[in-house]
């Protein structure tokens, strides 16, 4: 679904490198702004119909409102935290976090409600059910999609479900794909045997005459494994939100009542060297032969497990799987020093040291993507 706009950003990716390196060898470049550009515009792109990050985004009010509200909501996350465990806090007005909650609250309602309004003007008096073919041709954004089937059930699809539905899947996609796919290029960049493997795999199936596709991420075992085993190691959600048992059942051992507030630790399930040999070491190929969710078991859950499961996992897998690919088939990469690889704070685990690395555009790129 929008596998266009996925297209459309790898190739964005691709020359804002080229650019970047000034198509000069080992330039030194940062390669989180870059990556995440990527991300964020594949993910706002497909759920509000518009690039929202980098040079060529022109209404930088709303960016600065979009980037000030994702950037509460992080901090916020903690504090509640706080709460959730010492209750009594609340009395003492705790960081004012109840009030800075309603204000990060309203500030994200009304941008929603922008987009939806913006939309709205934008579609203006167009009927969807008119065989135009310019319109049925056009794939259309998910607030297109809701906006529209509001006219047909206006009670079901209010504006108040579309912008929450809207909220949970920016929310719930963005930070998590930008994260897995910079700590994934991390450990590559840290494991150069394993990158010129990748390279290997790329040139070999896709060559070098055009620029991956997402079709080739199917086909490129290796990358998957290398996608899988950065899940494993830095799982994006270390920590899944809390869930509550229906049912007394029993786990490991342990008896659990109905009713009980439940966390399961991601990252301990991944690096249990009970299950893992040498958990702490990048290596993809310990996945050979385990590439399907039958093999896996309860081993690796980064996405969760389920009926509440991420619903996002397929596109989250292809959309790093070609941004990655972009990068390794398009250009060769050195480290600058040692990579720190140590884990910061969050909701979800980011990366503390931005990560820096020597680019070098391999000879065909500038072809493939003129
Ligand atoms: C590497 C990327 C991602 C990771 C690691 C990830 C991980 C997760 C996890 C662990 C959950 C909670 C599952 C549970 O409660 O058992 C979740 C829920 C969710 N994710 Fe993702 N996710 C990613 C990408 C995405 C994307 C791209 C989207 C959509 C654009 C998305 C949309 C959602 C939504 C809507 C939920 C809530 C589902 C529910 O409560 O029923 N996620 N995700």
């Amino acid at each position: 679904m929008l596998s266009q706009i996925r297209a459309d950003e790898t190739l964005n990716l691709v020359r804002k490198l080229l650019h970047v390196t000034g198509e000069e060898p080992d330039r030194i470049v940062e390669v989180k702004p870059a990556l995440f550009e990527y991300m964020y515009n594949v993910l706002t792109r497909m759920i509000m119909g518009k690039r929202y990050y980098g040079k060529s985004v022109k209404d930088s009010e709303e960016v600065n409102l979009l980037e000030e509200i994702a950037t509460e909501i992080s901090n916020l996350a903690f504090e509640t935290n706080v709460i959730d465990y010492l209750p009594f806090m609340r009395w003492f007005g705790f960081q004012n976090v109840e009030k800075r909650l309603a204000s990060v609250n309203e500030k994200r309602d009304s941008f929603m409600q922008r987009v939806l309004d913006e939309q709205r003007g934008m579609m203006g008096n167009h009927d969807p059910c008119l065989d135009d073919a310019a319109t049925v041709r056009k794939k259309r954004s998910m607030v297109e999609v809701l906006l529209d089937l509001q006219r047909s059930e206006p009670k079901y699809y209010t504006d108040e479900t579309i912008k929450s539905l809207l909220l949970v899947l920016l929310q719930g996609g963005s930070s998590t794909s930008a994260i897995a796919l910079e700590w994934a290029f991390s450990l590559l960049l840290d494991n150069p045997q394993v990158l010129k493997k990748a390279q290997s795999e790329i040139d070999a199936h896709v060559g070098t005459d055009r620029l991956i596709t997402e079709s080739d991420v199917a086909a490129l075992p290796y990358l998957r494994r290398i996608i899988l085993e950065t899940f494993r190691l830095h799982p994006p959600v270390s920590i899944i939100m809390p869930h509550r048992s229906s049912t007394a059942c029993t786990v490991g051992g342990y008896r659990i009542p109905a009713g009980t507030i439940l966390l399961v630790n991601t990252w301990e399930i991944h690096n249990n060297p009970k299950t893992w040999a040498d958990p702490e070491k990048f290596r993809p190929d310990r996945f050979l032969g385990l590439d399907c969710k039958k093999h896996l078991g309860f081993r690796i859950v980064p996405f969760g497990w389920g009926r509440r499961a991420c619903p996002g996992e397929k596109l989250a897998i292809s959309s790093i799987g070609l941004g990655l690919g972009s990068l390794i088939q398009c250009f060769d990469w050195k480290t600058v020093g040692k990579i720190d690889m140590s884990e910061g704070l969050g909701v979800t685990t980011p990366k503390v040291q931005p990560l820096l690395a020597k680019c070098t555009p391999r000879p065909f790129v500038k072809k493939i993507v003129h």
